[in-house]
C-alpha cells in the first residue's frame, strides 16, 4: 500500500494530542476524521485504525524505535517508521522517512514476542495484575485479545425499527451489515464507516453499542410498566436500551454524579424516541434516599478500571494507573452497598462493570452477598474478550429475597 502524506501527517498530529495534551484517543480520532470531506473509506479506514494502532502498540514500538517515553515529533516519526515497517507499507521517499533500519525493526520485533509487556505491549503494573488475577494462561488469551481491533457494532432500537428494516435502510445509505449469532438486537458493519452522518442514525434507528455490553440491559429482566433506577447511567447507553426493553411503560430513573453525562443522554432520548426516562443528578444523599425498597429492577453499571475494553480505549493502557484501580475496587463496594438499597423486596439488581478482573467483579458480589443475606444471586456472566470476540464485561443478576 502507498502511504499518503495528508494521511499520515494526520496520524503524527492525532499521537500528539494523544500522548502531549491527554486528549481521548476515540475523540482524536472522531476529530481527525472530519478532517478531509473527500477522503474515502479506505483513507479514513487507514486513519483510524493507524492511530489506534500506535496508541496500542506504543510501548512495543518504543522498544523497537528506542524512543522510550518521549513524545516528541521526530520520536513520534520513528514510531510511525516501526509500524510501516511491520505491517509492510513501501516507504516513501520523505525526510521524515530517511535511513529507517528495516533490518533492524524487524529483527527487534521477532526478539520481543519472547516477553509478554513488550509482545502485548503493556505496562509492568498491569501485566502484574492480570497474572495475579486470572492467571498466566488465561490473562495471556484475554491481553491478546483486547489488543484486536475494535469491530463497529450497532444496537437496533426497536421503539422505532426492526433489525431487518435498519440493515435494509442502512444498506440504501450504502453501509453492509450483518446480524451476529446470540445477539438478538446487534448488527455488525461489514466495513469501517461513519455512521453517525446516516440518517438512519439521525432518526434514532440504532446507536453504537458493542455487542458484550448489549447483554446488560437484557439480564436485568425488565418488563413494560416497571420501576426500574440504572443508578450509574453515564450518558445512557444501557439506559436506552432498557427504555427499548420496557416498550417506553413504566418509569426508567436514571441518575449519575454528572449532570454533564445525563445532558447527553437527554438528547440521545430524543432522537431515539424514548419518553419514560426521568434523569436526577445525585448531588446529595437525599436523592436516592428517597427512593429507598421502591424499584422492581436496579442497574449498577459501576464505574471499573475499564480493562474489558481496552480494545475501543487502547490509550487506557498508559493512562490507567494501579492506584485508580485499587480506589475503584473500594467506590464499588460502597456503590453496591448504598443503592441496593433501592431495590424492593422481590425486586432484582444487575451489578455490571466492562471489566474483566474478578476483583471487580464475582468477587466484589460475594463480599456483599456475604454481608447482605437478604440478596441472593440468580445468576452471572463473565464474559471473556478472548471467547467471546467482543468487549470483556461481567455482570451478576441478584435477587431481594427479604
Ligand atoms: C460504566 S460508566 C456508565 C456507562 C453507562 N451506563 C452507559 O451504558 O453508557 C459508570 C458511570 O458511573 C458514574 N458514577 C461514578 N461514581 C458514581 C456514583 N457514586 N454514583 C452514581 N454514578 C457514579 C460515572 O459518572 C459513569 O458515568
Amino acid at each position: 500500500m502507498r502511504l499518503h502524506r495528508n494521511l499520515v501527517f494526520t496520524v503524527i498530529d492525532s499521537m500528539k494530542l494523544i500522548f502531549n495534551e491527554g486528549e481521548y484517543a476515540d475523540k482524536v480520532v472522531e476529530k481527525a476524521l472530519k478532517r478531509d470531506k473527500r477522503w474515502g473509506a479506505r483513507d479514513r479506514k487507514f486513519v483510524a485504525e493507524t492511530i489506534y494502532d500506535m496508541v496500542r502498540w506504543k510501548r512495543l514500538y518504543n522498544e523497537i524505535a528506542g524512543t522510550k517515553s518521549h513524545y516528541t515529533t521526530e520520536n513520534v516519526w520513528k514510531n510511525f517508521a516501526v509500524l510501516a515497517v511491520l505491517k509492510g507499507y513501501k516507504l516513501p521517499d520523505w525526510n521524515q522517512l530517511q535511513g529507517v533500519p528495516e533490518r533492524r525493526i524487524k529483527g527487534k520485533f521477532d526478539e520481543l514476542q519472547k516477553e509478554r509487556v513488550f509482545k502485548e505491549s503493556i505496562p509492568d503494573w498491569m501485566d502484574e495484575l492480570g497474572v495475579k488475577e486470572l492467571g498466566v494462561e488465561k490473562w495471556t488469551k484475554e491481553i491478546s485479545a483486547l489488543n484486536e481491533q475494535a469491530e463497529v457494532i450497532l444496537r437496533v432500537n426497536t421503539l422505532k425499527t426492526t433489525k431487518l428494516a435498519l440493515q435494509k435502510k442502512l444498506e440504501d445509505e450504502g453501509i453492509e451489515t450483518e446480524p451476529i449469532r446470540g445477539y438478538e438486537y446487534a448488527l455488525k458493519l461489514k466495513e469501517r464507516a461513519n455512521v453517525f452522518t446516516t440518517e438512519a442514525f439521525k432518526l434514532g434507528f440504532f446507536e453504537v453499542q458493542d455487542a458484550s455490553s448489549q447483554l446488560v440491559a437484557e439480564y436485568l429482566d425488565v418488563k413494560p410498566g416497571m420501576k426500574v433506577i440504572d443508578t450509574c447511567a453515564g450518558a445512557g447507553g444501557k439506559s436506552l436500551h432498557l427504555a427499548a426493553l420496557m416498550e417506553n411503560k413504566g418509569q426508567l430513573i436514571s441518575t449519575d454524579i454528572y449532570e454533564s453525562k445525563l445532558k447527553k443522554l437527554k438528547i440521545r432520548a430524543r432522537r431515539n424516541g424514548v419518553h419514560n426516562i426521568t434523569t436526577k443528578v445525585i448531588d446529595s444523599l437525599k436523592v436516592m434516599k428517597k427512593m429507598k425498597s421502591t424499584a422492581d429492577r436496579v442497574l449498577i453499571d459501576a464505574p471499573c478500571s475499564g480493562i474489558g475494553v481496552l480494545k475501543r480505549n487502547p490509550d487506557s493502557k498508559w493512562k490507567l494507573q494501579p492506584e485508580f484501580v485499587d480506589n475503584i475496587i473500594k467506590t464499588q463496594a460502597e456503590i453496591l452497598e448504598e443503592y441496593s438499597q433501592l431495590v424492593k423486596v422481590g425486586g432484582k439488581m444487575v451489578y455490571a462493570t466492562c471489566s474483566i478482573l474478578p476483583s471487580e467483579n464475582e468477587k466484589q458480589v460475594q463480599l456483599f452477598l456475604n454481608s447482605h443475606p437478604e440478596f441472593q444471586l440468580e445468576k452471572q456472566n463473565k464474559v471473556s474478550a478472548y471467547k467471546s470476540g467482543y468487549d470483556g464485561f461481567y455482570m451478576a443478576l441478584l435477587e431481594r429475597i427479604s
